[in-house]
């Protein structure tokens, strides 16, 4: 692995033309349920995304080599086109060569944001045992480099007990379409790491991921730590970052692998204020996986209404309810391209309402019919509806004491 650089976000990751055309596709598709019931549950049973709604593909490989397109130019005589025929035929695509498993070798390329000795990284090695972790230095990067192939997939990180929901990836989900293919949950098990012969009396501030000092904030004020703070893009870039500038006056709060990798000491060790602290990741990957109902499997969704009306939450709600399907999470974030809705009161004035997208996993398979059924329902009521994904429960037995290293085996994902 190429662990040195992470990937940047530099001119060669913005194209905004694939993502505006992702998005358009997004609304496209939910409308598109509307039109019959038996269609919008074929959808959701089979999660189909068109190729239309990719990001651009490269050229398809067949036997390691690139395979070459026909030019777009119809009117173009092909004779004068065509190489001379070769013993050397290309062999037709078949499906395997379109199949989502990494076209490139046996190793997955799983793209994380941080860098490493990041818990991400670490939740990367736990959903693929043996991947090819590829460090990236912001959230959105890592969702552009699976659209982009230069991963096969991504993990990120949507919530943690300690510091609630982690919003900016509830709204990357949206703005992209990738689709959630499995969920890991990682204790994580922060350490205060300084230069090797730095005392805690000489800091004079601790560096880390904004989540990570909010995690550790009571038990930093009871060792007496009350020093400044200062967020830093995540946990391992912030150990780097003592190491690197040889900072004797600050620490960092970060993984124990971290303080191995950057060469620094272990002043504190399980300094998080619960020690149950954990956080939920969850894969992504360019297509979906086939829903199953023989293992537990949850489902994510995002919704929202345009309509004036009252009880959304209600008769989703019910939805569920009368068909016994548990909710595992509600998360509700501001509607980006409508914040506000005006209701005129002649009397009184204009009411101002936020509106809102709200995001929902329940615990059914999307080739459920339980759950098919609650969907197909609750689409009569609302203007928006799509599956982010339909995947297997992390069930891995619960041990807070583990450390965050990549080293755990399991997997809660499609391979
Ligand atoms: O900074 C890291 O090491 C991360 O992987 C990020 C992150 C987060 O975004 O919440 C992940 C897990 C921990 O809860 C703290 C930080």
């Amino acid at each position: 692995m190429e662990a040195a650089a992470a990937i940047r976000n530099t001119a060669s990751f913005a194209s905004p033309a694939p993502r505006i055309r992702l998005a358009r596709s997004a609304s496209v598709a939910a409308r598109a349920g509307s039109s019959s019931r038996g269609d919008w549950q074929t959808a959701c049973a089979i999660l189909s995304s068109t190729n239309d709604n990719q990001a651009p593909a490269p050229a398809p490989k067949v036997n390691g080599q690139t395979t070459k397109l026909a030019p777009p130019d119809a009117t173009t005589p092909a004779s004068l086109d065509l190489a001379p025929a070769t013993t050397n035929l290309k062999r037709p695509l078949s499906i395997s060569d379109l199949a989502p498993a990494p076209l490139h070798g046996a190793q997955l390329r799983v793209a994380y944001q941080g860098v490493p000795g990041a818990y991400s990284e670490a939740a990367a090695g736990k959903a693929y045992p043996n991947c090819d972790a590829i460090p990236c230095d912001q959230f959105e990067v890592a969702f552009q480099a699976v659209e982009l192939w230069i991963a096969d997939r991504a993990v990120l990180p949507v919530e943690n007990s300690l510091g609630g929901s982690i919003h900016r990836n509830y709204d990357l989900l949206l703005r992209h379409r990738l689709h959630i293919v499995g969920e890991v949950q990682l204790p994580v098990h922060h350490c205060l790491l300084a230069l090797p012969g730095v005392r805690r009396e000489l800091l004079a501030r601790v560096i880390s991921h904004p989540q990570a000092l909010a995690q550790c904030e009571h038990t930093l004020t009871r060792m007496g730590l009350n020093v400044a703070r200062e967020a830093h893009d995540d946990t391992a870039g912030a150990a780097q970052h003592v190491a690197a500038q040889g900072l004797r006056d600050t620490a960092a709060i970060a993984s124990a692998r971290a303080a191995e990798l950057y060469g620094l000491a272990v002043l504190a060790d399980g300094i998080q204020d619960d020690a149950s602290n954990v956080t939920r990741f969850v894969m992504l990957a360019r297509e979906p996986i086939i829903p199953r109902t023989d293992r537990p499997f949850k489902t994510s969704i995002v919704l929202a209404h345009d309509r004036e009306g009252t009880s959304l939450l209600f008769k989703v709600l019910s939805a569920f309810a009368f068909r016994d399907i548990s909710l595992t999470k509600i998360e509700s974030r501001p509607h980006r391209h409508r914040p506000i809705r005006l209701v005129d009161d002649a009397n009184v004035g204009t009411a101002k309402h936020f509106e809102y997208m709200f995001y929902i996993d329940f615990q059914a398979s999307m080739a459920d019919v339980r759950a098919q059924n609650a969907l197909a329902e609750i689409q009569e009521f609302t203007s928006f509806l799509r599956v982010l994904g339909s995947y297997p429960m992390d069930m891995t037995p619960w041990d807070s004491t583990a450390p965050s290293s990549a080293s755990s085996t399991s997997s809660s994902s499609d391979q």
